[in-house]
């Protein structure tokens, strides 16, 4: 039925059920974020039949010490007087080191976790802490309508969450910089209702060519509060200058901020630093890996404004491997080394050393 969402739609309204604290249900489950989770909803969910668990990623439960059978997740069993407080003790690592104490905690092993990994990503895939309340429900599609919950499939919400949505050009208009003058914006837009993503285009860029190009990750902090925690800023502007002197390039301004784990997981991860914790041990900390950027929707908006083949503004190795993986042609490597300072010092150097960035 045409006026019917789909399942991607579905999923995109329970992105932003989980956001505001109200569950969602996946499968024969029912989802609660732990971030969003309120003392109302959490009392209600204990009056219901079944043993409720707190799924944390086996990052988390690696800090916290609990087993995790299911590989990459951990199923903590909620003990029948479960507060809001251990809840989000469990789900954030704020207070680790100051009330180091959790445990210990009894996690469960019986039956297929394939539910809580798919509820994992679709916390994740909403920028929350990825950490989720979950309870099996004998009456799931009752349940929803009774409490006129967003429900939604499953098996194919879990392919879904894996795949690159579609991308689609939505418009482009002329934009001179300081940079160049003869500059264009494209915006795109995914079809799942995520993030829209910019390709910024420098000259008229021979399409035949390798073209020059760099693959940018948004960093509010970076690019526009001039942060001296990274070098984002500096890569930012140097490679836009790079593209105007040589007359042509394209900058893709990917919206992945933190690494792709939205700005407000990047404040904890900072938080996390200020106690000492390096840029990669801050995400394992919250139960992000160090990495949760999906480079692919680069390639997808190369391909579509004509491009194969790119002389790519880098020095992470796994923008390189992504591109050709997803047939583009790095005809070259071009180093960006720029916006060095002693407060970013540490930082480079553990992206040189952990993530296997060229110096
Ligand atoms: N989670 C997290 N993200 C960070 C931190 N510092 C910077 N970021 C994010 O990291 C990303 C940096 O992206 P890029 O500029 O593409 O940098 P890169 O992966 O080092 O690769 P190149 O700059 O191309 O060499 C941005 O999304 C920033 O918001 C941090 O300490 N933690
Ligand atoms: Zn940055």
């Amino acid at each position: 039925m045409p006026f019917t969402p789909d399942v991607t739609e579905m999923l995109a309204r329970a992105r932003a059920d989980l956001r505001m604290g109200v569950p969602v249900i996946l499968g024969n489950i029912l989802v609660l974020a732990a971030e969003t989770l309120t003392e109302d909803r959490l009392a209600h969910m204990m009056t219901l039949d079944g043993q409720a668990v707190l799924a944390i990623t086996a990052r988390r439960a690696q800090t916290l010490k609990a087993r995790a059978y299911d590989g990459t997740l951990a199923r903590i069993l909620l003990p029948s007087d479960a507060t809001l407080k251990w809840v989000h003790s469990i789900a954030d690592p704020a207070d680790d080191l100051s009330a180091p104490m959790k445990g210990p905690f009894i996690t469960g092993r019986e039956g297929s976790a394939d539910l809580h990994e798919t509820a994992l990503n679709l916390v994740k895939s909403a920028r929350l802490l990825p950490a989720a309340v979950i309870l099996a429900l004998d009456h799931p599609a009752a349940f929803a309508a009774f409490h006129s919950l967003t429900a939604v499939d499953s098996a194919a919400a879990a392919l879904l969450l894996q795949a690159n949505s579609p991308l689609h050009s939505v418009v482009h208009a002329r934009l001179p910089m300081e940079a160049s003058d003869a500059g264009q914006l494209h915006v795109f837009r995914p079809e799942n209702g995520g993030e829209e993503h910019y390709a910024i285009e420098i000259g008229r860029p021979d399409r035949s060519a390798p073209v020059l190009c760099r693959l940018h990750s948004a960093c509010f902090t970076g690019d526009v509060l001039g942060s001296l925690k990274c070098d984002c800023g500096p890569q930012l502007h140097a490679a836009m200058i790079q593209m105007g002197k040589a007359g042509s390039g394209v900058l893709l301004y990917l919206n992945q901020e933190g690494r792709g784990i939205g700005l407000a997981n990047k404040m904890r991860a900072y938080s996390l630093q200020d106690q000492g914790f390096d840029t990669v041990e801050a995400n394992h900390r919250l139960g992000f890996e160090d990495d949760e950027r999906d480079f692919r929707l680069g390639a997808d908006i190369l391909k579509k404004m004509g491009f194969s083949s790119v002389q790519l503004l880098t020095n992470n190795p796994r923008k390189v491997d992504m591109m050709a993986h997803s047939g583009i042609t790095v005809a070259k490597r071009v180093p960006l080394a720029v916006g060095e300072n002693p407060h970013n010092a540490k930082y480079l150097a553990t992206k040189a050393s952990k993530s296997g960035h060229f110096l």
